[in-house]
């Protein structure tokens, strides 16, 4: 069985909602990493929000996308600047996410990159799931429109130093069980993390319910962070209203209690994340040893004679 080798300090950044101005947004993030290596030294862990350093607009992705590739701050200053922080730093650093760019294909990706203490990119993640929804008198959005999905789960293994091994998804990624679940059973993963964008609309209905839900039948510590909320009746460039995060960065222990729990403002959070409480729940409730794969496996089969 896995769990955490020791206790992990960590901290999540609720940023500031993200500025038309992406160097703007990058000086934002480092001022408040800063901010937080100030007001809890002993941070070992942090991460940033979802598209951290743009707009959250299916209009403006590409605008701001940037090719994934490192020492090159003219064109990725944002993988640049995340390297650069998580090496001055020391810091295991989850980048949120950005829009990424491949050149060789000219695919757009959400895309979360994570960088270790010595400045190295040891991980990435292009968003599996894109938030396609319309909800009457809600909230209408298709990132399929300019974004492409990725096609594979992200486990990282960091258990040698900060003692993470974590499932990393983007948002939307959080409704599907199933990454989650392999991630956790089948990867050995204690940790899952989503920096994640919900709205006004969809964060009251399943933000915390999700949170939970997901580190309950997984038996591990799950993690969401948010931007800020923006103020309300913003418009964009092109006269639409800015998208208003849920904010409510939260970190939830493998029993589904809230550790901590940030509000709709800018704001860092701190917390500690202990191995121990992994073992304990496991022991006490063994649902991981307790699956009827013989039955499952009729209901899969079912599902495909159903298509
Ligand atoms: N923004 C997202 O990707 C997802 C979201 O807001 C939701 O699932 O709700």
């Amino acid at each position: 069985m896995n769990v955490l080798k020791k206790k992990v300090n960590i901290s999540l950044i609720q940023l500031a909602g993200s500025t038309p101005d992406k160097f703007a947004n990058l000086a934002r993030a480092e001022s408040l990493i800063a901010k937080t290596m100030k007001e809890y030294p002993a941070t070992e862990v942090i991460v940033l929000p979802e598209c951290f350093n743009s707009p959250y607009s299916v209009k403006l992705f590409k605008k701001y996308a940037e090719p994934i590739i490192l020492d090159d701050a003219e064109n990725a200053p944002s993988v640049s600047k995340l390297s650069e922080l998580a090496l001055k730093h020391k810091i295991l650093l989850i980048g949120g996410s950005i829009p990424e760019i491949e050149e060789s294909t000219g695919k757009i990706y959400n895309t979360s990159l994570v960088f270790d203490p010595k400045g190295n990119l040891v991980g990435k993640h292009r968003k599996l799931h894109l938030f396609d929804v319309d909800i009457p008198n809600g909230i209408t959005f298709k990132e399929s429109i300019t974004l492409s999905p990725g096609n594979k789960v992200t486990t990282i293994d960091d258990s040698e130093n900060s003692g993470l091994k974590f499932g990393l998804g983007i948002c939307y990624d959080m409704r599907f069980p199933e990454p989650a679940m392999y991630s956790s059973r089948i990867e050995n993963a204690n940790t899952l993390i989503y920096p994640s964008a919900f709205n006004t609309v969809t964060g009251p209905l399943h933000w915390h319910l999700l949170a939970k839900v997901r580190a309950m039948d997984n038996q591990v510590y799950t993690i969401l962070c948010s931007p800020a909320r923006a103020a309300e009746g913003l418009v964009d460039e092109f006269g639409d209203p800015v998208y208003r995060a849920y904010g409510h960065s939260l970190i939830v222990n493998p029993k589904g209690d809230v550790l901590v729990e940030a509000g709709e403002n800018e704001e860092i959070l701190n917390c500690e994340l202990d191995g121990d409480v992994i073992n304990a729940v496991r022991q006490a409730i063994p649902i991981g040893f307790q699956r009827r794969f013989d039955v499952y496996e009729q209901v899969k089969l079912k599902e495909e004679k159903e298509k």
